[in-house]
């Protein structure tokens, strides 16, 4: 019975906004003409199958959501066309003489910094650590961020990881400008991988191809040993493991729950008046979400540092982890839904399908014993 009844909730929390998608009722349809409304509404299996088609919790949460045009008429269109032309041939051109500018100080001392003082390791981290938040700056001056930081900034210190919401990689470059954190992350091709195994790598970085099983379980180990180490940078997990559109939080792996260690939670909060920082990494490169961003005019976000949290005596690390999963929603305003990111990558498990043939075949028995009666 209680099976069902957490099944029926998390169904409920996939009911799709089919409402959203109907015309409103206020339009008067002829007398006598059957609506679409009509027709779902002969059976709920229908409107679920349709709703299915158009809309899912599940999907929600990788949708881009555009924002409401503005430039709608005579007056602001040519305010609109102005705007275009200052984004992209004055700011952009700036912002990537300052994003050169940035990479040629960081190179012209990292490398020095990385190769000569090999002797002197305390100095060369401390110089690394600079360098990279140094970096990091430049990319956010790039697209002019506008980043408020609430609450204590982080500190270096064993046994505690820190853990963030998800919804770009631009969100590790936002919280690495104010503190050096030795993140863990998907290993990405390209630019963005080799920059992962040289430059990131000597902060403490860890990288892992989600779909190896192998990699799991070093990444793991590398975690375990991390936390140890009293001089290693501060520890940034993104346990949601994907990149989420900042409407919603999906399920956080349990992964840095499990570690003994004080969880300090992280809230990120985009302001989209300017641009949507989602990215969605199926439908453009990190390069061009890039660019994106350097042609709009700022990128506006709010970074709360939380309170830490402990496993409390008799919580698992999966209740531990749903927890602290709530602090940061509801700080940041987001909405929970009980989906697992990895599902984006694979085909629903038997277990989801299995939930919904059963809700279906028990509605559709209640539907047979009304009838009888
Ligand atoms: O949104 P995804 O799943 O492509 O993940 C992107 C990055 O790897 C997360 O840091």
């Amino acid at each position: 019975m209680t099976k069902l009844n957490t099944s029926n909730s998390e169904l409920d929390l996939d009911r799709p906004n089919i409402e959203d998608y109907l015309p409103s009722g206020c339009i008067q349809e002829p007398h006598g003409k059957l609506r679409l409304r009509d027709l779902l509404d002969i059976s709920p299996t229908l409107t679920e199958a349709a709703g299915a088609i158009i809309d899912d919790s599940f999907t929600r949460c990788f949708k881009s959501i555009p924002p409401e045009p503005w430039n709608w008429n005579v007056y602001l269109f040519p305010l609109w066309c102005l705007g275009v032309v200052v984004r992209y041939l004055i700011l952009f051109p700036l912002r990537v003489l300052v994003l050169t500018v940035g990479w040629i100080i960081f190179l012209s001392a990292y490398f020095p910094v990385h190769f000569l003082l090999k002797g002197h390791d305390k100095l060369r981290k401390n110089l690394e650590r600079c360098l990279v938040e140094l970096i990091c700056s430049f990319f956010v001056a790039s697209w002019t961020g506008v980043v408020k930081y609430h609450g204590p900034q982080p500190s270096r210190r064993p046994k505690q990881v820190f853990v963030a919401n998800h919804t770009s990689m631009i969100d590790f470059i936002v919280l690495e400008q104010m503190t050096a954190f030795a993140v863990i992350m998907q290993k990405h091709p390209g630019w963005v991988g080799l920059l992962q195994s040289t430059i990131l790598e000597s902060v403490g970085c860890i990288w892992f191809n989600r779909s190896e099983a192998k990699d799991r379980e070093t990444v793991a180990r590398k975690l375990r040993e991390h936390v140890l180490g009293a001089d290693n940078n501060p520890l940034l997990i993104f346990p949601e493991g994907t990149c989420v559109n900042n409407h919603y939080t999906v399920m956080f792996k349990k992964g840095a729950f499990e570690l003994g260690c004080t969880v300090c939670p992280i809230a990120i909060k985009y302001n989209k008046v300017f641009v949507d920082a989602f990215w969605n990494s199926r439908k453009q490169s990190f390069t061009m979400h890039l660019l994106q961003l350097m042609t709009s005019w700022a990128v506006v976000c709010d970074v709360w540092y939380l309170e830490p949290q402990n496993l409390k005596p008799g919580e698992t690390p999966i209740e531990f982890a749903e927890r602290v999963r709530d602090i940061i929603s509801v700080r940041a305003g987001l909405k929970k839904v009980p989906w697992d990111g990895y599902l984006k990558y694979s085909r629903p498990s038997p277990k989801h399908r299995e939930r919904k043939q059963q809700s279906f075949a028990e509605s559709v028995l209640r539907g047979l014993e009304e009838n009888e009666i």
